[in-house]
């Protein structure tokens, strides 16, 4: 194992120093910030709770995707509290406790949602900050060195059928309710949110590449290997109206496409943050990583009354508590769970809540933990007719797994470099019929309605932008993703030996389920309590459930459907409605992309920090991870933290020069 110079396992020296930036997490935000900051000639020192592992097989192999997961060298090991909606099950939610944090551990795809996603971002921050496309796409592309798939890898193409909407009139109800429930203060914000995301300008010829970044840090690539099943499934979802898209990252990513991973492909490894932000400053003395250390509060000396300054943040390294000092600011990146616990560890938060625990309110923020999103997964299985080459394989044939060891070890490539890669976006339209969207949206509104007066300001300007959405065919709602094998991370029911599975899983983009994650005691090593609050909103239910009818649909279909022997999970004989809503309960997992408990929206509609990531009411406390997306967004979550990771520290320059 290298130890980098600048890797400290003394807690002793990196609290005996005075940092321009103390940064808690050395996660994919983290890393990204605190390089650039370095790079800039500012002093910077991380706190993470993980180790640093480099060449480590389990993180590296792109193939071993998912073993990490519940390894406590690796993982935090979340759990959801039990979930009401789905037979009181608690769901699993792993996070990266290692230096890249859940970069380090993800499963490596790597995509962006459509541009017009990035607008409601922008447009609930009343335009500042340009956290558009505009404004995010330079980033996407400065975190990133892309490798254009070989031609050989393209889909079959099929194009897409247009049908008319006629949602604008159930909609224009639920926006004049908005305004009367919101009032005079913040109407103007309803008008801004819903005027439209479509931006003419935006539209630029794809022939010319602007969209890919090719010196950035995060190598982005294509797999080589390809399961057999993958040219009759995407054959299959084209003749079902799902178009092959070959450029998802331009702001359109409606389709069926072949999607970037984060791996390598030179190398055959996973690109992580560690490797990509932090290896390549490991001999400058600017950039100083504390490994093994948590942090447990952020210790502020107040200016005047109106802001607060944050001046050092306390960790416990080895049982001891120790504090160090920012001279300039002090960042937090320990992601969607853990930035919110330290902030209500350090007072920052709903100053009842946090009465009751006996901690001194230094600011009331009500939104500290709340806005949890997340993309909740179905996944279904099915048993492949024999001869079919999956990940599998490598489990039924121990053989054919020494082969692919001996041909990784030899050319760094071969199935145990592939990832999932094939995904598809689309709306409501594309899968349901106009009657059907017309009555899921109808009967969403109306829900939606009778809680208008008990939802924050933030909340009923999110129904608003994602209503809005519901009527715009360019927004995916659901992604299918294909699996060449049997789920990863399932927990229905365990493979047969012998055999090969295509498991293909349905996830819901824009939940209107809200969630929380909560300190549950003053406690820091005690895990704060995640709440997703999975379908409490029928309307969740409703698309999820569509979701699975259409995967089956899509099973039953040539020439996919001849390559399949039977249905797994669920078995063939589930299907009523009650019976698939059953296997939903049970088999309903997350996709692992948790945001948005720190949101980037002003003070007054119940955000968390401002358009500059700074807490509200404080001037030199940020948070820069994924819990600062206002909205979720319909692609995975890294590429845009990175993204966010690399403006925040343009921005925090630019603070500073
Ligand atoms: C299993 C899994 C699969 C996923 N698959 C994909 C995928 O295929 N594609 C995709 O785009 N996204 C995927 N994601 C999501 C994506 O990886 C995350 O959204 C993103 O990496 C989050 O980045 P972050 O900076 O917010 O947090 P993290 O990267 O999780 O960083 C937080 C860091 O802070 C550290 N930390 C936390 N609290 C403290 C503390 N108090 N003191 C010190 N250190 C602390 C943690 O140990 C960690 O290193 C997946 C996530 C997981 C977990």
């Amino acid at each position: 194992v290298v130890v980098a110079r600048n890797l400290l396992d003394d807690p002793v020296t990196f609290a005996a120093t005075t940092y321009d930036f103390v940064v808690v997490g050395g996660g994919t935000a983290g890393l990204t910030v605190a390089a650039r900051l370095a790079e800039a000639h500012f002093t910077v020192g991380v706190l993470e709770a993980g180790q640093y592992r480099p060449n480590d097989p389990v993180i590296d192999v792109p193939k071993n995707f998912g073993t990490a997961v519940g390894n406590a060298n690796y993982d935090w090991i979340y759990a959801t509290v039990p979930q009401l909606n789905v037979n009181n099950r608690s769901i699993r939610h792993p996070r990266g406790k290692v230096l890249g944090g859940s970069s380090a551990i993800n499963f490596e795809m790597f995509n962006r949602p459509a541009k017009q996603e990035y607008s409601a971002w922008s447009a609930l921050n009343l335009g500042k900050g340009q956290w558009d496309w505009t404004g995010i796409l330079p980033y996407l592309k400065k975190s990133e060195t892309f490798t254009p798939p070989r031609p050989q890898d393209e889909f079959p193409t099929v194009s897409l059928n247009r049908r008319r909407s006629a949602l604008p009139a159930l909609v224009d109800e639920y926006l004049k309710y908005a305004r009367d429930v919101l009032g005079e203060s913040v109407v103007s914000l309803v008008d801004f949110v819903s005027a439209g995301f479509d931006d003419a300008s935006l539209v630029v010829d794809a022939r010319d590449d602007p969209f890919h970044g090719f010196v950035g840090p995060v190598k982005a690539s294509h797999n080589e290997w390809y399961s057999d099943v993958a040219n009759p499934f995407i054959a299959t979802m084209n003749s079902l109206g799902i178009s092959t898209n070959d450029e998802p990252d331009s702001g359109n990513n409606i389709g069926i496409y072949n999607c970037p991973a984060s791996v390598d492909r030179s190398a055959g490894v996973r690109s992580y943050a560690a490797p990509a932000y932090f290896a390549p400053n490991s001999a400058s003395a600017n950039l100083v990583v504390l490994t093994g250390a948590q942090a447990t509060k952020v210790n502020f000396a107040a200016i005047g009354t109106a802001s607060v300054a944050a001046k050092s943040v306390n960790f416990l390294s080895g049982g001891t508590q120790y504090t160090v000092q920012a001279r300039k600011e002090i960042i937090l990146s320990g992601g969607v769970f853990n930035s919110p616990q330290v902030l209500e560890l350090s007072g920052v938060g709903d100053k009842s809540r946090l009465q009751g625990f006996g901690i001194e309110s230094i600011l009331d923020l009500p939104g500290v933990g709340e806005n949890l999103q997340d993309h909740a997964m179905v996944p279904l299985s099915f048993k492949l007719t024999d001869g079919h080459h999956t990940w599998d394989e490598l489990r039924n044939n121990a053989t054919f797994a020494a082969e692919a060891a001996a041909q990784y070890a030899a050319t760094q490539n071969g199935i145990l470099a592939s990832t999932i890669s094939v995904l598809s976006f689309f709306p409501l339209q594309t899968f349901l019929n106009q009657t059907a969207v017309e009555s899921t949206v109808s009967s969403l509104i109306s829900d939606l309605t009778q809680s208008i007066t008990s939802s924050s300001a933030l909340r009923i300007l999110q129904n608003v932008v994602q209503l809005v959405w519901l009527q715009n065919r360019r927004i995916p709602q659901l992604e299918i993703v294909m699996i060449p094998g049997f789920n990863p991370t399932g927990t229905v029911t365990v493979p047969t030996a012998g055999t090969s599975y295509l498991t293909v899983a349905a996830v819901l983009q824009h939940p209107f389920s809200r969630g929380s994650v909560h300190i549950t005691s003053t406690d820091p090593v005690a895990k704060p309590a995640v709440d997703p609050n999975y379908l409490s909103v029928a309307f969740d239910k409703a698309v999820l459930l569509e979701g699975i009818k259409f995967i089956r649909k899509l099973a039953s279909t040539e020439p996919l459907a001849s390559h399949i022997a039977s249905f797994n999970d669920p078995p063939a004989s589930s299907t009523t409605d009650e019976q698939l809503e059953q296997y939903l309960k049970l088999g309903l997992e997350s996709l692992k992309h948790p945001v948005g408990t720190c949101a980037m929206a002003p003070r007054e509609i119940g955000g968390v920090v401002s358009e500059q990531l700074l807490v509200h009411g404080t001037v030199n406390l940020r948070v820069v991870d994924a819990s600062v997306f206002p909205l979720h967004i319909s692609a995975h979550a890294q590429s845009t933290t990175y993204a966010i990771a690399e403006k925040a520290a343009d921005t925090i320059k630019l603070a500073h020069a």
